[in-house]
């Protein structure tokens, strides 16, 4: 304690307090993705986008589905997200509908990726890395530098691809996760090696392609491809069907 004290004085007053302030974000920058995930659970991008504009807290609240929502802490979740840039909030709109006064909450491009009814969402990935079972293994990053081995390990005993293979809701949750990062950056290979696939000749192999959508969607966009889909037994059980894929795993 002393030592800090005598730190204290000795240097630069305002850069130690500085110090201070980053040690406080970064000990509370869960709050802000556990409030997206909050966001997305609640489906407040898909309210504001079925009415097709801004909207104010209470229309909002009213649109939860929820008999008793809170409204104090949906307008603190909602502020923090403003500030975030998640939504656009305007404080100055003219007083002329039922929504007199208030404030009112918009979409912005980063909300738009968070909407459940859009084939190019990134809704179900946030759900998937901020689930309970994905953010346990973060807790024992520094077991696993002491003793070695995975966060992931150190939390459950197993490789993540074991707890996959006997835990078919958290298989399902990866398996979700990962096709909503899949088929939002899809379009840019399809399109950046348009030439490249179509030139190709036979068997394209996705080695580790989940449940094969990735590998769906380049045979449906060039279907002289023959497609095969390889993945480990448990993710492949659970794959659909698609046209032009053969599921293969070992
Ligand atoms: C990060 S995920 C990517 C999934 C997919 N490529 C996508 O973009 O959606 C890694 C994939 O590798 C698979 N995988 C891991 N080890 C494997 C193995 N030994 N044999 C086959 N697949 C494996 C997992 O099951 C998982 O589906």
């Amino acid at each position: 304690m002393s030592n800090l004290n005598t730190n204290i004085v000795n240097e630069d007053a305002n850069e130690l307090l500085e110090g201070q302030a980053q040690v406080f974000n970064h000990l509370f920058g869960f709050v802000h993705s556990l409030a997206i995930k909050s966001a997305v659970e609640l489906r407040i991008a898909d309210i504001i986008h079925s009415h097709g504009q801004p909207m104010s807290l209470s229309h909002l609240a009213s649109k939860l589905e929820s008999a008793s929502p809170d409204v104090p802490c949906l307008a603190r979740l909602m502020q923090l997200l403003a500030w975030n840039n998640i939504f656009t909030v305007d404080y100055n709109r003219k007083p002329t509908s039922k929504d007199e006064g208030e404030a009112l909450y918009g979409l912005t491009p980063t909300s738009r990726w968070l909407l459940h009814d859009n084939e190019l969402s990134l809704a179900p990935m946030f759900l998937t890395f901020t689930h309970p079972s994905m953010m346990a293994p973060w807790q024992e990053i520094g077991r696993s530098i002491k003793e070695g081995g995975t966060a992931f390990e150190k939390a459950y005993g197993e490789s993540i691809w074991e707890k996959g293979s006997k835990d078919d809701e958290f298989n399902k949750l990866f398996n979700t996760g990962m096709v909503s990062v899949t088929k939002t950056i899809l379009d840019a290979i399809l399109s950046g090696y348009k030439e490249g696939f179509s030139k190709l000749e036979g068997t394209l192999v996705d080695v580790g392609g989940g449940i094969g959508k990735a590998m769906a969607n380049i045979v449906e966009a060039h279907p002289h491809i023959k497609g095969i889909n390889f993945d480990q037994p448990h993710v492949v059980a659970t794959a659909p069907r698609f046209q032009g894929i053969t599921h293969v795993w070992w």
